[in-house]
């Protein structure tokens, strides 16, 4: 398969370094098993493994291989295995924090360029979380598109009125309104798709991620698309497949992580998702204005004068809190530079067991 068809562009082109393409094929990472990989080799799914220098060097998760990566590689075993040398340069990385630690991250994806932000006209419609979608998307430098599903339930007074609300808060944003039942929208989506872009579904459980991948990949079935294989060592690995290929050459992520994406890294995507709120705060009297409860604080001001909404002031401060306490937090730093340092040695070690 053309690498092009499955998202290599100018961009990246741009950022090959001669030697490595001469010596090594570039693929992308389809999925990632708990010490594995899988790339794309001529339409198939190889196992590979990365290279000890790579396990060696990296000293955070930014430095292994993830989904929708471009990577060099070398195939063996008539292309049954292969390894990962280097990944080359990003253009835009998905990460989420993980759960109870507060600096540690894991990476979800790299190279998306749309991610569609997918919320229903039923119960999980919430334009708190919808920001909260917002911040992370903006945070990974990736372009946001509302999809919001299941028409059918709405009638058009609500679906209007949801509409605009959305239109009010983020008053630059794409919106699309669709149904997987009646398959209202669902051209409209296929026609934002474009050949050699890279994709992604976000949105809670329930809110028809599953239901719209299928749609969009027709005769596609997303559960029982697994890939069974074996890799160099003659061991047999069952892996589902992350990264999707679509009809128009247009791919989709979609990883389980993504399916947790919760609590992330938001300083800058704070800053484009609020980007009215910081302006103001730069008229604020002191540098250091929590915007809590100071004199000569231009976002009180604000408030007072209902500029802003108490709720999205409400959110604001709340992302800050957060957002503060995560770059305070010093020891937890060490501590997971430490337990960084533990999952290293652990691969190192099960790749020696298996040798
Ligand atoms: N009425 C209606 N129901 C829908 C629509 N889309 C999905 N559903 C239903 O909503 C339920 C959840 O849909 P899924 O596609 O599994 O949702 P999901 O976002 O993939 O959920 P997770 O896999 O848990 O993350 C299923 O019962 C679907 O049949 C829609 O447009 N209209
Ligand atoms: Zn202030």
């Amino acid at each position: 398969m053309n690498i092009k068809k499955l998202g290599f562009d100018k961009w990246f082109l741009d950022r090959i370094d001669a030697s490595k393409s001469d010596n090594y094929e570039i693929s992308r990472v389809t999925a990632v098993n708990k010490d594995s990989f899988q790339i794309m080799k001529d339409a198939k799914q190889v196992f590979a493994e990365v290279t000890g220098k790579i396990l060696f060097n990296a000293d955070s998760p930014k430095d292994f291989p993830t989904v929708g990566d471009w990577v060099y590689a070398r195939f063996y075993d008539n292309d049954t295995f292969a390894v990962i040398h280097e990944v080359i340069p990003r253009k835009s990385l998905l990460k989420r924090k993980t759960a109870g630690r507060k600096n540690e991250y894991q990476l979800i994806a790299a190279n998306i360029d749309t991610a569609f932000i997918i919320q229903s006209f039923g119960s999980d419609y919430n334009l708190r979380r919808l920001e909260r979608y917002l911040v992370i998307v903006n945070e990974g430098n990736i372009s946001p598109v509302v999809l919001l599903s299941k028409s059918d339930l709405a009638p058009e007074h609500e679906r209007n009125r949801k509409l605009d609300d959305i239109k009010i808060l983020m008053p630059n944003i794409e919106i699309i309104e669709f149904s997987n039942i009646s398959l209202y929208g669902i051209n409209k989506i296929k026609d934002i798709l474009i050949p050699g872009k890279t994709y992604c579904l976000l949105g809670s459980s329930g809110s028809g991620k599953t239901t719209l991948l299928n749609n969009l990949s027709n005769d596609y079935v997303f559960e029982t698309n697994e890939v069974r294989e074996k890799d160099g060592k003659g061991r047999h690995t069952t892996t589902r497949r992350q990264l999707i290929h679509l009809e128009n050459d247009a791919v989709i992520i979609d990883t389980p992580g993504m399916r947790e994406l919760g609590n992330i890294d938001v300083s800058t995507g704070i800053n484009e998702t609020f980007k009215e709120i910081v302006r103001l705060s730069e008229q604020c009297l002191y540098n250091n204005c929590t915007h809590t409860n100071e004199n000569g604080c231009a976002i009180l001001q604000a408030l007072q004068d209902k500029v802003i909404s108490q709720e999205r002031y409400q959110n604001f401060v709340k992302m800050n809190k957060e957002t503060a306490y995560n770059e305070m937090s010093y020891f937890e730093k060490r501590k997971k530079d430490k337990n960084f340092g533990k999952l290293c040695k652990s691969i190192i070690k099960n790749k020696q067991k298996r040798k």
